[in-house]
């Protein structure tokens, strides 16, 4: 078994700092995502996270601070590099096409990792090679019956599996999840949990995310954010006992 805790980080989040007139969104905030790990960040409503992700995408740019892939510094690079660089992110609000199939749009997904958006105006169905890999990523997030279908007419809980899809038909290094249980019932997050757990060792993820039945669930470590600062970061045991997690954020629901 190898040791995760020896391994450098696959992420790493150092010191960000990033002020919205007076508010301090990201208040020097200091944390790591190692290989193979989930590591959730959880905070109340207005407490940095959306920020934070939009830092680390290179969608905002940091007023102090470094973001480090494996490493190496993302400031820099603009938000195409650091995909290109192996950052994936499923993203709160759904990105998907919605008049193409569930197939096409891990076609696509793939197509735009090779760097071989040219073909675009050719039908991507007829690429055998991109429809196999795009079938095996539905089969991974449990879509292969909905291969047809229009994105647009899939619920909510199939498009976020297939933007699950999307995302790791990219291959990345570290994937960023905003809020995947957004908007689903038990049942879909139940799923998406699942789907997660199966990713679990795979991926160094940075997951954000409402729903502590599946933080608690998921997550390796946890990092609890208040006013743009980390407050806590340790194992998901001890947060549930931590009593400035539970001052903070969790009060009577960690119970
Ligand atoms: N572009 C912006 N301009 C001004 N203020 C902003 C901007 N983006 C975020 N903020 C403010 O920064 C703070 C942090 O917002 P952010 O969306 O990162 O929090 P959050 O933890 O993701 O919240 P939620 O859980 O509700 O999604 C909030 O007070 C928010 O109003």
């Amino acid at each position: 078994m190898t040791d995760r805790s020896a391994s450098k980080p696959a992420l790493v989040v150092d010191d960000l700092h990033k002020s919205f007139g007076a508010l301090k969104a990201s208040n020097g905030i200091t944390l790591d995502v190692r290989a193979g790990e989930i590591h959730a960040v959880i905070g109340p409503n207005g407490a940095g996270k959306s920020t934070l992700i939009s830092q680390i995408c290179g969608e905002i740019r940091p007023d102090k601070g470094n973001v480090l892939i494996g490493g190496d510094s993302m400031n820099a690079e603009p938000a195409h590099q650091r995909a290109r660089l192996g950052l994936g992110r499923s993203f709160q609000i759904t990105q998907l096409c919605g008049e193409f199939t569930a197939l096409e749009n891990v076609v696509l997904s793939l197509m735009s990792r090779s760097g071989r958006l040219f073909d675009l105006w050719r039908n991507p169905r007829k690429n055998r090679e991109y429809v196999d890999a795009a079938m095996e990523w539905l089969g991974r997030v449990g879509l292969e019956a909905q291969r047809n279908a229009l994105a647009s007419e899939m619920a909510h809980g199939e498009r976020r599996q297939l933007e699950m899809a999307v995302a790791l038909a990219r291959n990345p290094k570290v994937l960023l999840l905003d809020e995947p249980m957004a908007g689903m019932g038990p049942e879909e997050s139940a799923k998406m949990t699942a789907l997660l757990n199966s990713l679990k060792g795979r991926y160094a993820v940075l997951l954000v995310e409402h729903d502590m039945e599946a933080v608690f669930a998921l997550a390796d470590r946890i990092s609890v954010l208040v006013y743009g600062k980390v407050v806590f970061t340790g194992p998901a045991s001890q947060a549930r006992t931590d009593p400035t997690v539970r001052a903070a954020y969790l009060g009577e629901e960690a119970c």
